[in-house]
Protein backbone atom coordinates (compact mmCIF):
# COMPACT_ATOMS: atom_id res chain seq x y z
CA UNK A 1 0.00 0.00 0.00
CA UNK A 2 1.64 3.40 -0.85
CA UNK A 3 2.24 6.04 1.79
CA UNK A 4 -0.97 8.03 2.49
CA UNK A 5 -1.52 11.12 1.31
CA UNK A 6 -1.79 13.58 4.18
CA UNK A 7 1.10 11.42 6.01
CA UNK A 8 3.67 12.54 3.06
CA UNK A 9 2.14 15.57 3.33
CA UNK A 10 2.82 16.50 6.97
CA UNK A 11 6.58 14.43 6.92
CA UNK A 12 7.25 16.65 3.91
CA UNK A 13 5.88 19.78 5.79
CA UNK A 14 7.97 19.25 8.63
CA UNK A 15 11.43 17.87 6.89
CA UNK A 16 11.06 21.45 5.12
CA UNK A 17 10.36 23.59 8.35
CA UNK A 18 13.70 21.98 10.14
CA UNK A 19 15.51 21.48 7.17
CA UNK A 20 18.44 23.80 8.38
CA UNK A 21 18.10 22.92 12.37
CA UNK A 22 18.14 19.07 10.93
CA UNK A 23 21.01 19.29 9.14
CA UNK A 24 23.10 21.69 11.13
CA UNK A 25 21.98 18.41 13.98
CA UNK A 26 23.05 15.62 12.07
CA UNK A 27 26.66 17.35 10.56
CA UNK A 28 27.28 18.35 14.56
CA UNK A 29 26.45 14.08 15.31
CA UNK A 30 28.50 13.04 12.66
CA UNK A 31 31.45 15.31 14.11
CA UNK A 32 31.01 13.88 17.29
CA UNK A 33 31.02 10.21 15.95
CA UNK A 34 33.97 11.00 13.83
CA UNK A 35 36.25 11.02 17.11
CA UNK A 36 35.63 6.92 16.85
CA UNK A 37 35.53 5.04 20.32
CA UNK A 38 34.53 7.14 23.06
CA UNK A 39 37.48 6.33 25.70
CA UNK A 40 39.99 6.59 22.92
CA UNK A 41 40.22 10.50 23.48
CA UNK A 42 40.47 10.38 27.40
CA UNK A 43 43.72 10.71 29.08
CA UNK A 44 45.03 8.16 31.50
CA UNK A 45 43.96 10.28 34.22
CA UNK A 46 40.31 10.39 33.04
CA UNK A 47 40.19 7.00 32.30
CA UNK A 48 41.60 5.55 35.41
CA UNK A 49 38.71 7.25 37.33
CA UNK A 50 36.27 5.43 34.81
CA UNK A 51 37.42 2.09 35.39
CA UNK A 52 38.57 2.56 39.20
CA UNK A 53 35.77 0.58 40.47
CA UNK A 54 34.89 -1.34 37.74
CA UNK A 55 35.36 -5.01 38.31
CA UNK A 56 36.48 -6.20 34.86
CA UNK A 57 38.74 -2.96 34.41
CA UNK A 58 41.27 -5.21 32.26
CA UNK A 59 38.16 -5.67 29.72
CA UNK A 60 38.09 -1.63 29.70
CA UNK A 61 41.68 -1.23 29.19
CA UNK A 62 43.13 -3.89 27.00
CA UNK A 63 40.16 -4.50 25.00
CA UNK A 64 37.91 -2.87 22.37
CA UNK A 65 35.25 -4.32 24.00
CA UNK A 66 32.06 -1.49 24.10
CA UNK A 67 31.57 0.57 27.10
CA UNK A 68 27.76 0.58 27.60
CA UNK A 69 26.31 3.41 30.24
CA UNK A 70 22.74 2.80 32.19
CA UNK A 71 20.83 6.05 32.76
CA UNK A 72 18.70 5.17 35.23
CA UNK A 73 15.18 6.69 36.43
CA UNK A 74 14.80 3.85 39.05
CA UNK A 75 13.34 4.99 42.54
CA UNK A 76 10.85 3.65 44.79
CA UNK A 77 8.38 6.14 44.64
CA UNK A 78 7.12 5.36 41.17
CA UNK A 79 5.39 2.08 40.72
CA UNK A 80 6.52 1.97 37.14
CA UNK A 81 9.97 2.79 38.75
CA UNK A 82 10.31 0.18 41.23
CA UNK A 83 11.23 -2.97 39.23
CA UNK A 84 14.19 -0.85 37.72
CA UNK A 85 16.04 -1.59 40.89
CA UNK A 86 17.19 -5.19 39.82
CA UNK A 87 18.09 -3.81 36.18
CA UNK A 88 21.75 -2.86 36.43
CA UNK A 89 22.96 -6.58 37.83
CA UNK A 90 20.86 -8.16 35.29
CA UNK A 91 22.16 -5.48 32.54
CA UNK A 92 25.39 -6.25 33.92
CA UNK A 93 25.47 -10.40 33.13
CA UNK A 94 24.06 -9.75 29.65
CA UNK A 95 26.63 -6.91 28.70
CA UNK A 96 29.15 -9.04 29.73
CA UNK A 97 27.65 -12.35 27.81
CA UNK A 98 27.25 -10.20 24.83
CA UNK A 99 31.15 -8.81 24.57
CA UNK A 100 30.59 -5.54 26.42
CA UNK A 101 31.69 -3.97 29.59
CA UNK A 102 28.57 -2.00 31.49
CA UNK A 103 28.43 0.49 33.78
CA UNK A 104 25.46 3.14 35.57
CA UNK A 105 26.26 6.37 33.88
CA UNK A 106 23.98 7.94 36.23
CA UNK A 107 20.58 8.21 37.61
CA UNK A 108 17.81 10.77 36.76
CA UNK A 109 14.90 11.84 39.05
CA UNK A 110 11.06 10.50 38.39
CA UNK A 111 8.33 12.39 39.80
CA UNK A 112 5.16 10.45 39.87
CA UNK A 113 2.09 12.57 38.75
CA UNK A 114 -0.33 9.97 40.92
CA UNK A 115 1.18 11.00 44.23
CA UNK A 116 1.96 14.70 43.52
CA UNK A 117 -1.53 15.50 41.12
CA UNK A 118 -3.27 18.53 42.87
CA UNK A 119 -0.98 19.68 45.30
CA UNK A 120 1.64 22.07 44.75
CA UNK A 121 4.53 19.41 43.86
CA UNK A 122 2.93 19.40 40.49
CA UNK A 123 4.12 22.78 39.42
CA UNK A 124 7.01 21.07 39.04
CA UNK A 125 6.42 17.87 37.11
CA UNK A 126 6.71 19.33 33.58
CA UNK A 127 9.78 21.08 34.53
CA UNK A 128 10.73 17.80 35.79
CA UNK A 129 11.17 16.86 32.07
CA UNK A 130 14.10 18.63 30.99
CA UNK A 131 15.77 18.29 34.45
CA UNK A 132 15.77 14.66 33.73
CA UNK A 133 17.27 15.73 30.29
CA UNK A 134 19.64 17.52 31.97
CA UNK A 135 20.61 14.81 34.52
CA UNK A 136 20.86 12.46 31.69
CA UNK A 137 23.35 14.41 30.36
CA UNK A 138 25.83 14.88 33.30
CA UNK A 139 25.87 11.04 33.33
CA UNK A 140 26.57 11.13 29.36
CA UNK A 141 29.39 13.54 29.99
CA UNK A 142 31.56 11.05 30.91
CA UNK A 143 32.33 10.71 26.87
CA UNK A 144 33.14 6.81 27.72
CA UNK A 145 30.06 5.14 26.39
CA UNK A 146 29.85 3.21 23.32
CA UNK A 147 25.84 2.72 23.67
CA UNK A 148 23.52 3.82 26.11
CA UNK A 149 20.40 2.27 27.78
CA UNK A 150 17.74 4.25 28.91
CA UNK A 151 15.34 3.07 31.95
CA UNK A 152 12.13 5.05 31.97
CA UNK A 153 8.52 5.07 31.61
CA UNK A 154 6.50 7.22 33.46
CA UNK A 155 5.13 11.11 32.36
CA UNK A 156 7.93 13.02 31.91
CA UNK A 157 10.39 10.92 32.57
CA UNK A 158 10.80 8.88 28.72
CA UNK A 159 10.56 12.57 27.23
CA UNK A 160 13.63 13.93 29.34
CA UNK A 161 15.60 10.84 28.41
CA UNK A 162 14.28 10.92 24.73
CA UNK A 163 15.49 14.50 24.67
CA UNK A 164 19.08 13.49 25.98
CA UNK A 165 19.36 10.67 23.89
CA UNK A 166 19.01 13.24 20.86
CA UNK A 167 21.08 15.65 22.26
CA UNK A 168 24.03 12.95 22.56
CA UNK A 169 22.61 11.59 19.03
CA UNK A 170 25.94 10.26 18.09
CA UNK A 171 25.67 7.43 20.86
CA UNK A 172 23.77 4.33 20.04
CA UNK A 173 20.61 4.47 22.41
CA UNK A 174 18.00 1.48 23.30
CA UNK A 175 14.93 2.63 25.64
CA UNK A 176 14.14 -0.70 28.10
CA UNK A 177 10.65 -0.83 29.52
CA UNK A 178 9.55 -2.40 33.01
CA UNK A 179 5.70 -2.71 31.88
CA UNK A 180 2.39 -2.61 33.61
CA UNK A 181 1.33 -4.04 36.87
CA UNK A 182 -1.53 -6.70 36.48
CA UNK A 183 -4.97 -5.29 36.68
CA UNK A 184 -6.48 -4.32 39.26
CA UNK A 185 -9.85 -2.91 40.05
CA UNK A 186 -11.06 -1.48 36.44
CA UNK A 187 -10.31 2.17 35.99
CA UNK A 188 -14.09 3.18 35.20
CA UNK A 189 -15.25 1.88 38.64
CA UNK A 190 -12.16 3.40 40.34
CA UNK A 191 -13.47 6.92 38.85
CA UNK A 192 -17.07 6.30 39.46
CA UNK A 193 -16.14 5.68 43.45
CA UNK A 194 -14.26 9.03 42.77
CA UNK A 195 -17.10 10.86 41.57
CA UNK A 196 -19.27 9.20 44.55
CA UNK A 197 -16.98 10.35 46.76
CA UNK A 198 -16.98 14.15 45.51
CA UNK A 199 -20.64 13.88 45.54
CA UNK A 200 -20.95 13.03 49.22
CA UNK A 201 -22.81 9.69 48.40
CA UNK A 202 -19.09 7.29 49.77
CA UNK A 203 -16.88 8.26 52.79
CA UNK A 204 -12.86 8.48 52.74
CA UNK A 205 -12.81 4.60 53.53
CA UNK A 206 -14.50 3.39 50.23
CA UNK A 207 -12.71 6.03 48.22
CA UNK A 208 -9.40 4.82 49.83
CA UNK A 209 -9.88 0.96 49.75
CA UNK A 210 -11.05 1.48 45.77
CA UNK A 211 -7.29 3.56 44.73
CA UNK A 212 -5.73 0.75 46.80
CA UNK A 213 -7.70 -1.97 44.48
CA UNK A 214 -6.47 -0.03 41.64
CA UNK A 215 -3.23 0.60 42.25
CA UNK A 216 -1.69 -2.38 43.54
CA UNK A 217 1.58 -3.68 42.96
CA UNK A 218 4.92 -2.72 41.00
CA UNK A 219 4.47 -1.73 37.34
CA UNK A 220 2.80 1.03 35.35
CA UNK A 221 -1.00 2.25 36.31
CA UNK A 222 -2.59 0.45 33.58
CA UNK A 223 -4.56 3.63 32.26
CA UNK A 224 -3.68 4.43 29.09
CA UNK A 225 -2.10 8.12 30.50
CA UNK A 226 0.77 9.38 29.87
CA UNK A 227 3.44 6.98 30.69
CA UNK A 228 1.85 3.72 28.30
CA UNK A 229 1.51 6.80 25.77
CA UNK A 230 5.45 6.84 26.30
CA UNK A 231 5.20 3.17 25.37
CA UNK A 232 3.39 3.05 22.88
CA UNK A 233 5.78 6.09 20.98
CA UNK A 234 9.11 4.24 21.65
CA UNK A 235 7.63 0.95 20.25
CA UNK A 236 6.14 3.01 17.44
CA UNK A 237 9.50 5.08 16.77
CA UNK A 238 11.72 2.10 17.32
CA UNK A 239 13.53 3.25 20.41
CA UNK A 240 11.74 0.28 22.29
CA UNK A 241 11.91 -4.03 21.14
CA UNK A 242 8.89 -4.79 19.28
CA UNK A 243 6.35 -6.14 21.61
CA UNK A 244 8.16 -5.06 24.63
CA UNK A 245 5.78 -2.12 25.59
CA UNK A 246 3.15 -4.17 27.51
CA UNK A 247 4.79 -7.03 29.69
CA UNK A 248 4.68 -7.46 33.02
CA UNK A 249 7.35 -6.78 35.23
CA UNK A 250 9.27 -9.33 37.17
CA UNK A 251 8.21 -12.09 34.40
CA UNK A 252 10.72 -14.77 32.73
CA UNK A 253 9.47 -12.73 29.51
CA UNK A 254 10.09 -9.25 30.98
CA UNK A 255 13.72 -10.15 31.74
CA UNK A 256 14.35 -11.97 28.55
CA UNK A 257 13.00 -8.86 26.23
CA UNK A 258 15.76 -6.74 28.84
CA UNK A 259 18.50 -9.22 28.11
CA UNK A 260 17.56 -8.64 23.98
CA UNK A 261 17.53 -5.48 24.64
CA UNK A 262 21.21 -5.06 26.60
CA UNK A 263 22.42 -7.42 23.02
CA UNK A 264 21.23 -4.65 21.09
CA UNK A 265 22.97 -2.12 22.47
CA UNK A 266 25.71 -4.12 22.59
CA UNK A 267 25.40 -4.86 18.41
CA UNK A 268 24.78 -1.41 17.59
CA UNK A 269 27.84 0.30 18.66
CA UNK A 270 30.43 2.15 16.18
CA UNK A 271 33.10 -0.53 17.14
CA UNK A 272 30.79 -3.04 15.59
CA UNK A 273 29.29 -2.99 11.94
CA UNK A 274 26.03 -2.07 12.23
CA UNK A 275 26.62 1.59 14.38
CA UNK A 276 22.94 3.05 14.64
CA UNK A 277 23.13 6.27 16.31
CA UNK A 278 20.22 7.68 18.02
CA UNK A 279 20.14 10.28 15.91
CA UNK A 280 19.17 8.72 13.08
CA UNK A 281 16.82 6.63 14.61
CA UNK A 282 15.33 10.20 15.86
CA UNK A 283 14.41 11.29 12.82
CA UNK A 284 10.92 12.68 10.76
CA UNK A 285 9.76 9.43 9.78
CA UNK A 286 10.21 8.12 13.47
CA UNK A 287 8.73 11.13 14.85
CA UNK A 288 5.02 11.34 12.56
CA UNK A 289 5.20 7.23 12.90
CA UNK A 290 5.18 8.12 16.75
CA UNK A 291 2.19 10.85 16.60
CA UNK A 292 0.74 7.90 13.95
CA UNK A 293 0.69 6.20 16.85
CA UNK A 294 -0.48 8.69 19.72
CA UNK A 295 -3.53 9.49 17.22
CA UNK A 296 -4.76 5.71 16.18
CA UNK A 297 -4.78 4.48 20.34
CA UNK A 298 -6.25 7.89 21.80
CA UNK A 299 -3.23 8.85 23.61
CA UNK A 300 -1.98 11.05 25.99
CA UNK A 301 -2.46 15.27 25.08
CA UNK A 302 0.67 15.15 27.33
CA UNK A 303 2.69 14.00 24.29
CA UNK A 304 1.10 17.09 21.95
CA UNK A 305 3.84 19.03 24.05
CA UNK A 306 6.34 16.53 24.72
CA UNK A 307 7.06 15.32 21.29
CA UNK A 308 7.90 18.97 20.01
CA UNK A 309 10.18 18.95 22.74
CA UNK A 310 11.83 15.52 21.91
CA UNK A 311 11.70 16.10 18.25
CA UNK A 312 13.66 19.86 18.75
CA UNK A 313 16.58 18.22 20.37
CA UNK A 314 17.27 16.17 17.26
CA UNK A 315 16.94 19.27 14.85
CA UNK A 316 13.41 18.55 14.14
CA UNK A 317 10.31 21.15 14.17
CA UNK A 318 6.80 20.13 14.94
CA UNK A 319 3.61 21.99 15.37
CA UNK A 320 0.03 21.27 16.39
CA UNK A 321 -0.98 21.69 13.24
CA UNK A 322 1.31 18.63 12.38
CA UNK A 323 -0.78 16.78 15.10
CA UNK A 324 -4.25 18.24 14.12
CA UNK A 325 -3.63 17.29 10.45
CA UNK A 326 -2.59 13.52 11.36
CA UNK A 327 -5.55 13.06 13.35
CA UNK A 328 -7.29 14.19 10.75
CA UNK A 329 -6.24 11.19 8.29
CA UNK A 330 -5.38 8.13 11.28
CA UNK A 331 -8.41 6.20 12.51
CA UNK A 332 -9.00 5.48 16.37
CA UNK A 333 -8.53 2.06 17.09
CA UNK A 334 -7.96 1.38 20.42
CA UNK A 335 -10.55 1.92 23.18
CA UNK A 336 -8.59 2.14 26.40
CA UNK A 337 -9.28 3.80 29.54
CA UNK A 338 -10.03 7.09 29.50
CA UNK A 339 -10.89 6.07 25.97
CA UNK A 340 -12.69 3.20 27.25
CA UNK A 341 -13.01 0.37 29.55
CA UNK A 342 -10.06 -1.68 29.41
CA UNK A 343 -6.93 -1.24 30.38
CA UNK A 344 -2.99 -1.37 28.58
CA UNK A 345 -3.26 -5.16 30.10
CA UNK A 346 -6.50 -5.88 27.49
CA UNK A 347 -5.10 -3.91 25.29
CA UNK A 348 -1.73 -5.88 24.61
CA UNK A 349 -3.91 -9.06 24.75
CA UNK A 350 -6.59 -8.19 22.20
CA UNK A 351 -3.45 -7.70 20.28
CA UNK A 352 -1.97 -4.97 21.23
CA UNK A 353 0.85 -2.61 19.59
CA UNK A 354 2.43 -4.82 16.98
CA UNK A 355 -1.59 -5.23 15.49
CA UNK A 356 -1.86 -1.87 15.12
CA UNK A 357 1.00 -1.48 13.51
CA UNK A 358 0.45 -4.05 11.08
CA UNK A 359 -2.93 -2.89 10.22
CA UNK A 360 -1.32 0.89 9.81
CA UNK A 361 1.60 -0.15 7.52
CA UNK A 362 -1.13 -1.79 5.23
CA UNK A 363 -2.88 1.21 5.47
CA UNK A 364 -0.16 2.95 4.01
CA UNK A 365 -0.51 5.29 7.41
CA UNK A 366 3.40 4.78 8.85
CA UNK A 367 6.73 4.85 7.20
CA UNK A 368 7.78 1.64 7.10
CA UNK A 369 11.53 2.62 6.02
CA UNK A 370 12.65 3.47 9.14
CA UNK A 371 16.08 3.10 11.40
CA UNK A 372 14.60 1.03 14.51
CA UNK A 373 17.34 -0.54 17.11
CA UNK A 374 15.38 -3.92 16.37
CA UNK A 375 17.16 -3.50 13.30
CA UNK A 376 14.75 -4.11 10.86
CA UNK A 377 12.40 -1.43 9.25
CA UNK A 378 8.95 -0.93 10.84
CA UNK A 379 7.37 -4.23 10.08
CA UNK A 380 9.67 -5.81 12.20
CA UNK A 381 7.22 -4.45 14.81
CA UNK A 382 4.41 -6.84 14.32
CA UNK A 383 6.53 -9.51 15.42
CA UNK A 384 5.50 -10.69 18.97
CA UNK A 385 8.23 -11.85 21.55
CA UNK A 386 8.07 -15.32 23.00
CA UNK A 387 9.86 -17.21 25.17
CA UNK A 388 12.00 -20.09 23.99
CA UNK A 389 14.10 -21.18 26.67
CA UNK A 390 15.58 -18.17 28.53
CA UNK A 391 15.73 -16.48 24.53
CA UNK A 392 13.08 -14.54 22.93
CA UNK A 393 11.60 -15.74 19.78
CA UNK A 394 9.96 -14.05 17.39
CA UNK A 395 6.64 -14.99 16.16
CA UNK A 396 4.09 -13.65 13.52
CA UNK A 397 1.64 -11.14 15.74
CA UNK A 398 -2.17 -11.37 15.88
CA UNK A 399 -3.81 -10.60 12.27
CA UNK A 400 -6.82 -10.28 13.76
CA UNK A 401 -7.98 -8.65 16.70
CA UNK A 402 -8.79 -11.09 19.41
CA UNK A 403 -11.52 -8.74 20.91
CA UNK A 404 -13.11 -5.83 18.43
CA UNK A 405 -14.46 -3.95 21.96
CA UNK A 406 -10.55 -3.06 22.85
CA UNK A 407 -9.38 -2.75 19.18
CA UNK A 408 -10.15 -2.66 15.96
CA UNK A 409 -8.73 -2.42 11.94
CA UNK A 410 -7.82 0.48 10.44
CA UNK A 411 -10.74 0.27 8.08
CA UNK A 412 -13.50 -0.07 10.58
CA UNK A 413 -12.04 1.84 13.25
CA UNK A 414 -14.20 3.53 16.61
CA UNK A 415 -14.08 6.77 14.91
CA UNK A 416 -12.35 7.86 11.56
CA UNK A 417 -9.91 10.64 12.82
CA UNK A 418 -7.48 10.45 16.01
CA UNK A 419 -9.81 12.60 17.86
CA UNK A 420 -6.94 15.18 18.39
CA UNK A 421 -8.21 18.59 17.81
CA UNK A 422 -6.44 21.93 17.25
CA UNK A 423 -8.37 24.96 18.40
CA UNK A 424 -7.20 28.81 17.60
CA UNK A 425 -9.27 31.53 17.74
CA UNK A 426 -9.40 35.29 19.52
CA UNK A 427 -8.85 33.19 23.14
CA UNK A 428 -5.72 32.03 21.50
CA UNK A 429 -4.15 28.52 19.89
CA UNK A 430 -4.70 24.93 22.23
CA UNK A 431 -5.87 21.81 21.68
CA UNK A 432 -8.91 19.44 22.69
CA UNK A 433 -8.74 15.29 22.35
CA UNK A 434 -12.38 14.39 22.24
CA UNK A 435 -11.98 10.57 21.76
CA UNK A 436 -13.28 10.02 24.95
CA UNK A 437 -15.97 12.86 24.99
CA UNK A 438 -19.61 11.85 24.11
CA UNK A 439 -20.28 13.64 20.31
CA UNK A 440 -23.10 15.55 21.63
CA UNK A 441 -20.44 17.40 24.12
CA UNK A 442 -18.01 18.32 20.81
CA UNK A 443 -19.58 21.82 20.84
CA UNK A 444 -20.45 24.01 23.96
CA UNK A 445 -21.50 27.67 24.22
CA UNK A 446 -21.74 29.19 27.65
CA UNK A 447 -21.45 31.39 30.43
CA UNK A 448 -17.86 32.04 31.89
CA UNK A 449 -16.80 31.13 35.29
CA UNK A 450 -13.26 32.50 35.21
CA UNK A 451 -10.50 31.28 38.42
CA UNK A 452 -6.79 31.52 38.98
CA UNK A 453 -6.00 28.18 40.51
CA UNK A 454 -7.92 24.50 40.72
CA UNK A 455 -8.46 25.19 44.38
CA UNK A 456 -10.87 28.06 43.81
CA UNK A 457 -13.07 25.81 41.21
CA UNK A 458 -13.51 22.86 43.77
CA UNK A 459 -14.41 25.90 46.39
CA UNK A 460 -17.27 26.71 44.03
CA UNK A 461 -18.19 23.11 43.19
CA UNK A 462 -18.18 22.06 47.36
CA UNK A 463 -20.40 25.53 47.93
CA UNK A 464 -23.01 24.46 44.67
CA UNK A 465 -22.51 27.73 42.70
CA UNK A 466 -22.34 25.49 39.64
CA UNK A 467 -26.24 25.21 38.88
CA UNK A 468 -26.22 25.92 34.86
CA UNK A 469 -24.03 25.37 31.80
CA UNK A 470 -20.88 26.22 32.25
CA UNK A 471 -17.21 27.54 30.51
CA UNK A 472 -14.72 26.93 33.62
CA UNK A 473 -12.01 28.88 32.74
CA UNK A 474 -8.75 28.25 34.69
CA UNK A 475 -6.51 30.91 33.94
CA UNK A 476 -2.70 31.80 35.02
CA UNK A 477 -1.97 27.73 34.28
CA UNK A 478 1.25 28.08 31.85
CA UNK A 479 4.63 27.12 31.92
CA UNK A 480 5.63 30.69 32.80
CA UNK A 481 3.00 30.94 35.77
CA UNK A 482 3.59 28.02 37.60
CA UNK A 483 5.11 25.22 35.69
CA UNK A 484 1.93 24.05 34.21
CA UNK A 485 0.25 21.82 36.59
CA UNK A 486 -2.41 19.09 35.37
CA UNK A 487 -5.55 19.78 36.45
CA UNK A 488 -7.16 16.37 36.32
CA UNK A 489 -8.05 16.59 39.79
CA UNK A 490 -10.77 18.37 38.51
CA UNK A 491 -12.05 15.74 36.41
CA UNK A 492 -14.37 13.99 39.01
CA UNK A 493 -16.33 17.14 39.80
CA UNK A 494 -17.12 18.40 36.43
CA UNK A 495 -17.81 14.94 35.51
CA UNK A 496 -20.91 14.70 38.46
CA UNK A 497 -21.90 18.53 36.95
CA UNK A 498 -22.39 16.64 33.62
CA UNK A 499 -24.04 13.87 35.23
CA UNK A 500 -26.51 16.10 36.41
CA UNK A 501 -27.58 16.99 32.95
CA UNK A 502 -24.97 19.86 32.80
CA UNK A 503 -22.94 21.03 29.48
CA UNK A 504 -19.36 21.86 31.09
CA UNK A 505 -16.14 22.23 29.58
CA UNK A 506 -12.63 23.37 30.93
CA UNK A 507 -10.77 26.08 29.08
CA UNK A 508 -6.96 26.46 30.38
CA UNK A 509 -3.53 27.42 29.73
CA UNK A 510 -2.83 24.62 31.60
CA UNK A 511 -2.69 20.60 30.89
CA UNK A 512 -4.56 17.42 32.26
CA UNK A 513 -3.27 13.96 32.83
CA UNK A 514 -4.06 11.53 30.33
CA UNK A 515 -6.04 9.89 32.44
CA UNK A 516 -8.14 13.16 32.39
CA UNK A 517 -11.45 11.74 29.31
CA UNK A 518 -15.12 12.54 29.43
CA UNK A 519 -14.71 16.41 29.77
CA UNK A 520 -14.56 18.57 27.15
CA UNK A 521 -11.26 20.64 28.05
CA UNK A 522 -9.40 23.07 25.97
CA UNK A 523 -5.71 22.74 26.94
CA UNK A 524 -2.50 24.43 26.30
CA UNK A 525 -3.73 27.73 25.27
CA UNK A 526 -0.89 30.02 23.89
CA UNK A 527 0.15 32.62 24.72
CA UNK A 528 -0.77 32.01 28.09
CA UNK A 529 -2.40 34.62 30.60
CA UNK A 530 0.63 35.22 32.68
CA UNK A 531 2.60 36.99 29.53
CA UNK A 532 -0.99 38.73 29.01
CA UNK A 533 -2.55 36.01 26.67
CA UNK A 534 -6.43 36.48 26.05
CA UNK A 535 -7.17 34.35 28.59
CA UNK A 536 -5.96 37.24 31.06
CA UNK A 537 -8.95 39.50 29.39
CA UNK A 538 -11.71 36.78 30.19
CA UNK A 539 -14.34 38.07 33.14
CA UNK A 540 -17.45 36.08 35.25
CA UNK A 541 -20.54 35.63 32.47
CA UNK A 542 -18.53 36.40 29.15
CA UNK A 543 -19.98 34.02 26.36
CA UNK A 544 -17.52 31.48 25.22
CA UNK A 545 -17.78 29.01 22.45
CA UNK A 546 -15.66 26.00 22.62
CA UNK A 547 -16.44 24.04 19.17
CA UNK A 548 -14.12 20.74 18.43
CA UNK A 549 -16.16 19.70 15.41
CA UNK A 550 -14.37 23.25 13.99
CA UNK A 551 -11.80 23.98 15.86
CA UNK A 552 -12.46 27.16 17.09
CA UNK A 553 -12.35 28.42 20.88
CA UNK A 554 -14.33 32.21 20.74
CA UNK A 555 -15.15 34.25 22.85
CA UNK A 556 -18.16 35.78 21.06
CA UNK A 557 -18.66 39.16 24.62
CA UNK A 558 -17.84 42.33 22.21
CA UNK A 559 -16.05 44.12 24.50
CA UNK A 560 -13.76 41.30 24.91
CA UNK A 561 -11.28 42.92 22.63
CA UNK A 562 -10.88 46.53 24.21
CA UNK A 563 -10.09 45.48 27.66
CA UNK A 564 -6.94 45.28 29.61
CA UNK A 565 -5.81 41.90 30.23
CA UNK A 566 -5.76 41.52 34.35
CA UNK A 567 -1.85 41.21 35.84
CA UNK A 568 -0.60 37.75 36.93
CA UNK A 569 0.39 38.08 40.91
CA UNK A 570 3.09 34.61 41.21
CA UNK A 571 3.58 35.63 45.02
CA UNK A 572 1.34 32.52 45.52
CA UNK A 573 3.70 29.75 43.47
CA UNK A 574 7.02 31.66 43.77
CA UNK A 575 8.07 29.15 46.73
CA UNK A 576 7.36 26.07 48.68
CA UNK A 577 7.91 22.80 48.03
CA UNK A 578 11.01 23.31 46.08
CA UNK A 579 9.25 26.24 44.02
CA UNK A 580 11.71 28.36 44.74
CA UNK A 581 14.32 27.00 42.89
CA UNK A 582 12.18 26.69 39.41
CA UNK A 583 12.42 30.57 39.30
CA UNK A 584 14.61 30.16 36.30
CA UNK A 585 13.05 27.28 34.46
CA UNK A 586 9.27 29.65 35.12
CA UNK A 587 11.05 32.76 33.50
CA UNK A 588 12.44 30.90 30.02
CA UNK A 589 10.34 28.32 29.26
CA UNK A 590 8.68 28.24 25.90
CA UNK A 591 4.72 28.25 24.34
CA UNK A 592 3.06 24.84 25.40
CA UNK A 593 2.14 24.87 21.97
CA UNK A 594 6.08 24.66 21.09
CA UNK A 595 6.71 21.77 23.72
CA UNK A 596 7.22 24.34 26.82
CA UNK A 597 10.86 23.49 26.40
CA UNK A 598 13.55 25.18 29.19
CA UNK A 599 16.86 23.46 28.16
CA UNK A 600 15.55 22.90 23.89
O1 LIG B 1 -1.26 10.14 32.41
C1 LIG B 1 -0.89 11.20 32.90
O2 LIG B 1 -0.56 12.22 32.26
C2 LIG B 1 -0.83 11.34 34.35
O3 LIG B 1 -0.23 12.27 34.84
C3 LIG B 1 -1.54 10.34 35.16
C4 LIG B 1 -1.32 10.75 36.55
O4 LIG B 1 -0.32 9.95 36.99
C5 LIG B 1 -2.60 10.72 37.30
O5 LIG B 1 -2.61 11.59 38.34
C6 LIG B 1 -2.85 9.34 37.86
O6 LIG B 1 -4.17 9.14 37.75
P1 LIG B 1 -5.15 9.38 38.98
O7 LIG B 1 -4.98 8.20 39.89
O8 LIG B 1 -6.49 9.45 38.31
O9 LIG B 1 -4.70 10.69 39.61
S1 LIG C 1 1.71 6.11 35.58
FE1 LIG C 1 1.52 8.08 36.67
S2 LIG C 1 0.66 7.54 38.67
FE2 LIG C 1 1.42 5.63 37.76
S3 LIG C 1 3.52 5.41 38.56
FE3 LIG C 1 3.70 6.50 36.60
S4 LIG C 1 3.64 8.67 37.17
FE4 LIG C 1 2.88 7.53 38.95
Amino acid sequence: MSLHATIDRVTDRIRNRSHSSRDAYLKKIARAAEEGPRRAHLSCGNQAHVYAAMPDKEDFVATRKPNIGIVTAYNDMLSAHQPYERYPDLIRKAGHAAGATVQVAGGVPAMCDGVTQGRAGMELSLFSRDVIALAAGVALSHDCFDAALYLGVCDKIVPGLVMAAGTFGHIPAVFLPAGPMPSGLPNDEKSKVRQQFASGEVGRDVLMAAEMASYHSPGTCTFYGTANSNQMLMEFMGMHLPGSSFVNPNTPLREALTIAGVERAAAITKLGNDYLPAGEVLDEKAFVNGMVGLMSTGGSTNLVMHIPAMAKAAGILIDIEDFHDISEAVPLMARVYPNGLADVNHFHAAGGIGYMIGQLLEAGLLHPDVKTINGTGLDGYTAEPKLDGARIRWDAGAKDTLNDKILRPASEPFAKTGGLKQLEGNLGRGVIKVSAVAPERHIIEAKARVFSDQEQVKLAFKNGEFTEDTIVVVRFQGPRANGMPELHSLTPMLAVLQDRGLKVALVTDGRMSGASGKVPAAIHISPEASVGGPLARVRDGDVIRLDAVMGVIENLTDTFADRKPVPFDGSDNAEGMGREMFAVFRAVAGPATEGAGVVV
